[in-house]
């Protein structure tokens, strides 16, 4: 997506420098390729050949309606986890019926709407859950679509925060009661069983957790089948990774070839919920230095982003590229600390980085498109910034940056 053009000693997004879109719309932004995040949901798509599937984009990872409806316009499907998100690819036009509905706190009223708006099923994850929908659907003279998101219990080999297929993780039903649950289901009126579902975690650089966890599936698979409960689909849920500095993640082709393996000759749909691996790498968060302040101890350039455009450093210490906008800087290189102005010590982007910095210059931190604006917040009451989509040669404003006066609109006083 972003790229050195060396004639011009200058960064471009696609075919526009990145200095053009700072000038046009103001730093700090996040800058999405649109080819990007195209060619990468295709990779996922094309892989599978002739077998039925159907990738559903997990929401999540950035849910700008713009970037949503791109995927939705190639024919994707969505992963959603609230309300707010099911609104959001309803407001990028994309069909309801190829929308998943994940995560383990579903509240009635966002039941409610999905129902009504017809999705394509929910993925169960708690027992109450199950009578939930059941109830709410019988009220609503409907026939509720789900699935069971099992807890397969396989290490993902992931950061302990985004490792969620183990038991000890809150996700999922636990495997070993998976087959009560189905029976349960399959007795209750208001209730379709179609699928069955996991996801073991996020950024996973190694196939053979997914190859386990698609195994344990399996075996559940082929109780129910036995017992005549016989599932359409399979959805494998997302985690694929990202390249951010040396990973070596296996290509979406890859990926899915020793999926189809996997799964021998079994007549299912396959569905996935890849987040990261479409959009991570679509985007990049630019910043520019306001202060240089070399210390005794540390060199700190203080950017005007901070960890509450990009929490991912400061709550994972995940470590993103940080690259200069401009090249050819005459100051030396030296090591710097990058860090927000964020009353916080953890308020840093990178550390230790060798860049050759002046104050005013711009910087790029890579790999942004994904858990980079949808984990944003307005501590210190900052406002969220603008982000920015880049087709070929052309820069649209995808959000306005937030005002100040937004901040507080909404607050009242006693
Ligand atoms: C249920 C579910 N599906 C899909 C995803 C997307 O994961 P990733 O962005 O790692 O592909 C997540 C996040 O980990 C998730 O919780
Ligand atoms: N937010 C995490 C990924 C969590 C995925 C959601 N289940 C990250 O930035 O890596």
């Amino acid at each position: 997506m972003d790229y050195f053009n060396y004639r011009e000693q200058r960064l471009f997004a696609e075919d526009v420098a990145v200095e053009d879109i700072i000038t046009e719309y103001g730093s700090p932004c996040y800058i999405y390729s649109k080819a990007t995040l195209e060619r990468h949901w295709h990779a996922f798509d094309s892989a599978f050949g002739k077998q039925a599937h159907l990738i559903c984009y997990a929401v999540k990872a950035n849910s700008n309606i713009a970037i949503l409806n791109t995927l939705a316009l190639l024919g994707s499907g969505f992963d959603i986890v609230s309300l707010g998100e099911l609104e959001r690819v309803l407001a990028a036009q994309s069909d309801p019926k190829k929308v998943v509905f994940s995560g383990v706190g579903k509240r009635e009223d966002e039941i409610r709407a999905a129902l009504k708006v017809g999705i394509r099923c929910f993925n169960i994850e708690v027992q109450g859950e199950l009578d939930r929908i059941n109830q709410i659907a019988g009220e609503l003279g409907v026939i509720a679509p789900v699935s069971f998101r099992v807890n397969p219990d396989v290490d993902a080999k992931t950061h302990p925060y985004i490792s969620t297929g183990l038991k000890e993780n809150k996700f999922g039903i636990d495997i070993e009661g998976a087959l009560d649950e189905y029976r349960r289901a399959a007795a209750m009126p208001h209730i379709e069983i179609v699928g069955i579902d996991c996801h073991i975690g996020s950024q996973l650089i190694e196939t053979r957790p997914f190859l386990d966890a698609l195994e344990r599936v399996l075996k559940i698979v082929n109780a129910l089948k036995a017992e005549g409960i016989v599932l359409h689909h399979l959805d494998l849920g997302g985690g694929l990774g990202i390249c951010y500095n040396d990973e070596t993640p296996p290509e979406p082709a890859e990926y899915v070839a020793a999926l189809l393996k996997g799964l021998g000759d079994n007549n299912l749909e396959i569905l996935l919920e890849p987040g990261r691996a479409i959009s991570g790498n679509a985007g990049i968060l630019v910043t520019k230095v306001e202060y240089l302040k070399p210390t005794e101890y540390k060199n700190f350039a203080i950017v005007d982003a901070a960890m509450n455009d990009l929490v991912r450093p400061s709550l994972y210490g995940s470590w993103q590229a940080i690259i200069p906008v401009q090249l050819g800087s005459k100051e030396p290189e030296n090591e710097w600390d990058v860090v927000g102005p964020v009353c916080e010590t953890g308020d840093f982007l990178g550390k230790d980085r060798r860049l050759a910095l002046s104050q005013g210059d711009l910087l790029a931190i890579r790999s942004s498109g994904a858990y980079g604006f949808t984990m944003s917040s307005n501590y210190n009451s900052r406002p969220r910034i603008a982000e920015i989509m880049v087709d070929g040669d052309r820069m649209h404003l995808i959000r306005e940056r937030e005002s100040v006066a937004q901040l507080w609109a909404g607050e009242h006083l006693l």
